[in-house]
């Protein structure tokens, strides 16, 4: 058995290697959104402690993983996250997916013990539209947008809007969504993602092709990101990058995530839970061989066979 991942990558068997790890550090949030997928984890209760997940990360980085997106959940209602910033080895990127409610307040902490960057889920820039997405009876809008513009201020940039598609809701806002990141002098990207299919919402489910068609129509130039073969639109200067995930095989052929479970699962898709290795409680020298197990367990969600 290895005791160590150095000099190897962790590659799967359809050759897609894992460059990244997604991290789940809690399943507690302080919204409840009508899209909510949980990360695929709806049960965990526990919580991995830091030494836990500072281990899982410097196991994954032996094997060249070098960058982390901390999610939840809400992430930020782990007092302990910039205890768990600063025990993280070196990395390329640290990044952390948040609804920013508590973000204003902890911007600069999280900064200084080593976060790159921010997401920030924002679907809409109407309160009442936020209250209905997001059932919250309190107006809490502008203390997203005051995170937003703390995160900015503090440097933790790029900072990314995600704004989830919901057709009759927000699906005329993207104009305004642009308006409101040109703002920020390009310190700030809009992400369009497609709502996935984990609770009833069918009935919310925007046409992607004819939003993709409406970007490709007005974009001076497309990029295509390595993770997931994702498209970036040049819109006006702007980037505006589309998270396409549903029956989407370039996006799976192109997924080079292993994500971990707030109770401390190594998870190798996210649409799929009867696969995952429980490293809750794992020895350091234990955790290169879970690694590789983990991602021999891989499998593309969409693929073009259809067994
Ligand atoms: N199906 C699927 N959806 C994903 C995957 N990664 C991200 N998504 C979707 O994209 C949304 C936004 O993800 P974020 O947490 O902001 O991170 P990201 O945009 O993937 O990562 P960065 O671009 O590196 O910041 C998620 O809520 C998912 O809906 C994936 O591997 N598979
Ligand atoms: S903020 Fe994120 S984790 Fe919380 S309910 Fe909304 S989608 Fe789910
Ligand atoms: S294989 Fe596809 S569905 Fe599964 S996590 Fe990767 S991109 Fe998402």
């Amino acid at each position: 058995m290895n005791s160590s991942g150095a000099g190897m990558t962790l590659t799967d068997p359809f050759g897609r290697t894992v460059r990244s790890l997604r991290m789940s550090i809690t399943n507690r949030c302080n919204l409840n959104c009508i899209y909510c997928h949980n990360e695929g984890d709806p049960g965990s209760v526990s919580e991995m402690s830091v030494k836990t997940i500072a281990n899982i990360v410097r196991a994954a980085a032996d094997f060249g993983v070098d960058r982390v997106k901390i999610s939840g959940g809400e992430p930020l209602l782990r007092k302990d996250l910039e205890d768990i910033l600063t025990m993280l080895p070196p990395l390329k990127d640290v990044s952390l997916t948040t609804n920013a409610i508590l973000l204003q307040e902890r911007a600069g902490s999280l900064k200084d013990a080593g976060l790159n960057r921010v997401n920030v889920s924002l679907d809409t820039l109407d309160p009442e539209k936020f209250r209905m997405i997001t059932n919250c009876k309190k107006n809490i809008l502008g203390k997203v947008v005051a995170g937003i513009e703390e995160a900015v201020r503090v440097g933790l940039t790029p900072v990314k809007l995600n704004m989830v598609l919901l057709k009759d809701l927000n699906e005329t806002e993207i104009e305004d969504m642009l308006s409101f990141t040109s703002q920020f002098n390009g310190n700030v990207i809009l992400q369009l993602i497609e709502l996935m299919d984990f609770k009833d919402v069918a009935d919310l489910h925007v046409n992607a092709d004819e939003v993709e068609n409406a970007l490709l129509s007005r974009a001076t130039d497309v990029k295509v990101r390595r993770m997931h073969h994702r498209k970036k639109y040049i819109i006006n200067g702007a980037e505006v990058e589309f998270v396409r995930p549903i029956d989407n095989t370039e996006f799976c052929a192109n997924c080079n995530r292993l994500r971990v479970t707030a109770d401390g699962k190594l998870k190798p898709c996210l649409l799929v839970n009867d696969n995952l290795v429980d490293v809750s409680d794992a020895d350091p020298e234990e955790l290169p061989a879970l690694l590789q197990l983990a991602v021999s367990r891989r499998l593309p969600f969409y693929t073009s066979r259809r067994d």
